[in-house]
């Protein structure tokens, strides 16, 4: 069957929070040089194999953004409309935000950090509001509602908060038949292909996906996916893929 529409998805490049192997979550880390790096080359890799898009989809997170322009940039596509949103943000790390993964899982243990990690519905340890990471105070969010203010979110939850995103602005757009691309994160990412694929709550936790390599997905009239592959060779995907699974692991 032939495909309706393309969609392509990025994970920012690495972060500054990515390289110091800290829980990041809602944190506003920028990028590193080699995160401009990647994020240019997945501009450069989409260049390369003719796609173009007509509108943009970002959080308000400052990785996704800049990635996504570093994207435009590549394409010429400076003029694009960018939609930013709190609901496309990082999935909510708690009270883990800021630790290190190695040292965490030397504290608590490989498997439990993994669970924190991966798991669909075990949420992470939760902030308080007295915390200072707590993000009610923060003026990016001040048309929140305080009860949509995340103290820590797992997987599930950030299905939750992105789904509806989803369904009322990028659908649309897709069926209106503008080429899309987002730019968001590790987790905001899973929870999307979590959804499109209609994977189940224990194939997702074996699902890492990489910094920078762009994500195609061909879907057909319902947004159903027909397929989906990285734009990158399969050893580059593999490496990457293999270095964000090993990131929770005690040294
Ligand atoms: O904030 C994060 O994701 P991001 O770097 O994609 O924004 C997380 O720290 C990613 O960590 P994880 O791969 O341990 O879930």
């Amino acid at each position: 069957m032939a495909a309706e529409y393309t969609l392509v998805l990025v994970r920012h490049g690495e972060s500054e929070w990515n390289k110091s192997n800290q829980f990041t979550g809602w944190y506003d880390c920028d990028l590193t040089e080699k995160g401009v790096a990647e994020a240019k080359f997945a501009g450069k890799a989409l260049k390369e194999k003719g796609y173009t898009f007509d509108v943009a989809f970002t959080s308000v997170l400052k990785r996704a953004i800049k990635t996504l322009y570093f994207v435009q940039d590549e394409l010429d596509l400076h003029w694009l409309p960018v939609h930013r949103h709190w609901r496309l943000n990082e999935r909510h790390y708690g009270a883990l935000q800021g630790l290190n993964k190695a040292e965490t899982a030397e504290k608590y243990g490989n498997e439990q950090v993994h669970i924190w990690r991966r798991s669909y519905d075990t949420p992470p340890p939760a902030l308080t509001p007295d915390d200072e990471r707590w993000a009610g105070r923060d003026k990016r969010y001040a048309d929140l509602d305080s009860s949509c203010v995340p103290a820590c979110e797992c997987l599930k939850d950030t299905v939750a908060r992105v789904l509806p995103y989803w369904y009322d602005n990028i659908v649309p757009a897709i069926k209106s038949g503008k080429r899309v691309v987002i730019s968001a994160h590790g987790n905001s990412l899973r929870a999307l292909v979590k959804y499109l694929d209609n994977m189940t709550d224990d194939a997702i936790l074996a699902l890492n996906i990489p910094t920078g390599i762009p994500l195609v997905y061909k879907l057909d009239k319902d947004l159903k996916p027909l397929e989906h592959f990285y734009v990158a060779d399969e050893e580059k995907v593999k490496a990457a893929m293999d270095k964000v699974a090993n990131q929770g692991k005690a040294k």
